[in-house]
């Protein structure tokens, strides 16, 4: 696992956002998997300022969301694919056709989560995720005691999920308890994963997947199987850490090596 360690939110978002600019340079038609939650908001921001400066394009992108509510239509401002709409989609040049978040509306959920797989595996794979994390070590909606080879289906929402994302419900609002998420099989078979996490809420989740055991209590730490993940966290997630120094020192000798090798 690289471990990128940043001063801020601000720094974690832009350096977030430059990986996406790079892959989306580099090839046009990349599969990406995206991420709902506060934490990528800034990158988001970032891929569309890069788009209308002509950095990039999404014209020939395909995305593929991590997770949905079960029982809320995408039209709903509390579904994951309301919230792709308005914080990215509408403001880039992606065709909505390419863009795929589970169907929470699915009169067949457990069909749906089937079509799903079947739908990445048909557009080749995806080619980088991004992840934030839950307090609890959760990625997509793979709360804790999710199987580590995992793929797409429905997934219960545990009491300290339900309790962090009342915020973005009303008081009298129908908040589902159910979920449709990617697998963690299915995450670690994206090409590249990069998770994103911010603030001293999630310093025990980083500490239990960088340096905790490979378990299902933290399923986050099964990242420590996949051979290009990149963690890239400030300095308050990183605050648990043993020796934050040491990961920075790596990761500037990372740096000295690309550098010399002309990445
Ligand atoms: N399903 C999403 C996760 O994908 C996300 O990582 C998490 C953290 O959200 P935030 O970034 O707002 O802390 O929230 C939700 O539960």
């Amino acid at each position: 696992m690289q471990i990128v360690i940043l001063k801020n939110s601000a720094e974690v978002a832009e350096y977030g956002a430059n990986i996406f600019i790079k892959q989306l340079q580099n090839r046009a038609d990349s599969v990406l998997g995206l991420a709902t939650g506060s934490t990528p908001l800034a990158l988001y921001q970032g891929l569309i300022e890069a788009s209308k400066a002509n950095k990039i394009s999404f014209k020939d992108v395909t995305t593929f969301n991590l997770d949905e509510y079960l029982g809320l239509e995408g039209t709903h401002p509390q579904s994951y694919r309301y919230f792709m709409n308005e914080q990215l989609f509408d403001h880039i040049d992606i065709d909505k056709a390419n863009t795929f978040v589970p169907p929470g509306d699915a009169e067949n959920p457990i069909q749906a989560c089937d079509g799903y797989e079947a739908k990445i595996e048909a557009a080749g794979g995806i080619d980088i995720q991004l992840l934030g994390i839950g307090r609890n070590g959760h990625i997509g909606f793979n709360e804790p005691s999710s199987g580590l080879m995992s793929r797409t289906r429905v997934k219960t929402l545990t009491k300290a999920t339900i309790e962090d994302n009342a915020r973005f419900f009303g008081t009298d609002e129908y908040q589902p308890h159910l979920s449709i998420t990617m697998g963690i099989g299915t995450i670690l078979d994206a090409r590249k994963v990069v998770l994103l996490a911010t603030g001293e809420n999630k310093a025990d989740a980083i500490l239990a997947t960088v340096e905790g055991a490979l378990t299902a209590s933290c399923p986050a730490s099964a990242l420590q199987l996949h051979k290009n993940a990149v963690l890239v966290i400030d300095e308050a997630a990183a605050s648990k850490l043993s020796d934050c120094e040491f990961y920075k020192h790596i990761e500037s000798e990372n740096q000295k090596l690309m550098a010399r090798l002309g990445f």
